[in-house]
Parts: structure tokens; sequence; C-alpha cells
């Protein structure tokens, strides 16, 4: 998980990494390369596999949210949070303990629920 930089929107608060899709990229392409920008990772894309995704529920955002939550292999180790913030890692029950925003709390939901 990313705790992301204190005087950033949603500050202190643990996310799963990842960041914004720009114009012309795919999800997935925006993925690989915000988890090499934010975490020093390679990722596969072929190795990445969609798991849920959650959207803002509220009316009147001029740009509501959608966040979508993958799930890939990897190799090596997260090298840092090369952009800010901090990272580590947790077990199931520990991410639900975690501070998080909205969106994050509804895919980790998602990722763990049982069938
Ligand atoms: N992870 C997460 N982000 C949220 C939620 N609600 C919400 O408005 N956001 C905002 C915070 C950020 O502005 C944006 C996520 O983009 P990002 O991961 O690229 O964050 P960032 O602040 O580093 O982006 P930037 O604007 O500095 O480029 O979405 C939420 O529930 N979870």
């Amino acid at each position: 998980m990313h705790r992301r930089p204190f005087h950033k929107h949603h500050g202190g608060l643990w996310e799963f990494p990842g960041g914004k899709v720009e114009p012309g990229e795919r999800p997935r392409e925006a993925l690989v390369r915000e988890i090499q920008e934010e975490l020093g990772l390679s990722l596969a894309p072929h190795a990445v596999q969609p798991v849920a995704f959650a959207e803002e529920d509220e009316t009147g955002n001029a740009k509501p949210i959608v966040i979508m939550l993958y799930s890939s292999a990897w190799d090596g180790s997260p090298v840092a949070a090369l952009e800010g913030g901090k990272i580590a890692w947790f077990r199931p029950h520990e991410i639900d303990l975690l501070p998080k925003p909205p969106l994050d709390i509804e895919l980790s939901r998602r990722l763990f629920e049982k069938g």
C-alpha cells in the first residue's frame, strides 16, 4: 500500500498504488507506467488482471472519479515511494484497519470478499 503525502488530497491515507490514465493510454498501460514511476517496479502488461472498480456516488462533482483495481505478478521488490509518501506491505486484515480514502475502502472490500 502507498501512504499519500500529507500535503495532498487525502494526505496520510493509504491507497492502492497507481495514478491517473493519460490521454491515449489504456488503463493497464497507465498502471504499468505508474508502478514504474512510483515504485520502480516493472510489470508485464499481460500479467495485469482487472479485479474490481469503484466510483464516486456523489453527484455534482464536475469530474467524477472511477478507480480500477488490478492485480499482477511481478519480479523484484518495490524500490521506494519514488514520488513521495511511503510504501509498505500489509496482510488483508491489516489493510482493513488502515485509514484509507473512500474508494480504496470499497476496493479493499471487493478484493478480499469471499465468494
Ligand atoms: N486513491 C484515491 N484517490 C482519490 C479518492 N477520492 C479522490 O478524490 N481521490 C483523488 C486524489 C487524487 O487527486 C486523485 C488520484 O490521483 P493520483 O493517484 O494520481 O494522485 P496524485 O495526488 O498523486 O495526483 P496528481 O494530481 O498529483 O497528479 O484522486 C479515493 O477514494 N481514493
